[in-house]
């Protein structure tokens, strides 16, 4: 089934983008991702929580790279709704796993602006998590990031552009390309 003719073409947005990092290269990098969490936890069996939709991609690819055992769950938060600009969060989906006094591995594709990790993360501790660790494959550098959060565990930081590819969207197009790219400015 082809997509309505009101969406932007995705093959014209590759066509004015940059590839920045190749699956090979993001696959090294979330190898060693998994590393360090397992150092974080110490043997701790965390709750690996995915935001959905877009750590999909990369919430597989870290979970096979952690050899401790974890216990899974999800959320649903979208802000960007398959735009290329944020808005306000809309909760599809609230944790069902018992967080209190669990260390909750919160994983998201990126960290933009940081509204929906930084509400998410909160989510967490609302319902009692002890300790959150944000583990993202990447961030985008800019000063426009709201106070207080960060990723733990980052797999690469980006420019101040919009990107997709590994996960992320353009216009809900492009999510399983296994790559990340750049559209020009
Ligand atoms: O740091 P922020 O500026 O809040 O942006 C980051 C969020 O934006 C994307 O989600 P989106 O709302 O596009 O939903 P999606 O996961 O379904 O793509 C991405 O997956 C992050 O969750
Ligand atoms: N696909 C995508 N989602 C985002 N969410 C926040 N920033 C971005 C971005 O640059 N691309």
């Amino acid at each position: 089934m082809s997509t309505t003719t009101s969406v932007p073409s995705l093959a014209e947005a590759l066509t004015r983008s940059d590839l920045l990092f190749k699956r090979e290269e993001l696959e090294g990098v979330i190898a060693h991702l998994g590393r360090a969490i397992d150092a974080a936890l110490d043997g701790e069996r965390a709750v690996f929580l995915t935001v959905m939709n877009g750590a999909l991609m990369f919430g597989a690819q870290l979970a096979l790279s952690i050899r401790t055992d974890l216990e899974f769950d999800y959320v649903h938060a979208t802000r960007y709704r398959g735009a290329t600009s944020g808005n306000e969060l809309h909760w599809l989906r609230e944790p069902v796993a018992a967080l209190q006094d669990r260390t909750v591995l919160l994983v998201d594709d990126i960290l933009d602006e940081g509204h929906t990790l930084k509400a998410v993360r909160d989510d967490c501790l609302r319902r009692g998590a002890k300790r959150v660790l944000v583990a993202t494959l990447c961030c985008k550098l800019h000063d426009r990031c709201v106070e207080g959060i960060q990723s733990d565990f980052n797999g690469v930081n980006l420019p101040d552009r919009y990107v997709f590819g590994y996960g992320m969207d353009y216009y809900e197009q492009g999510r399983n390309l296994p790559a990340i790219y750049a559209l020009k400015e």
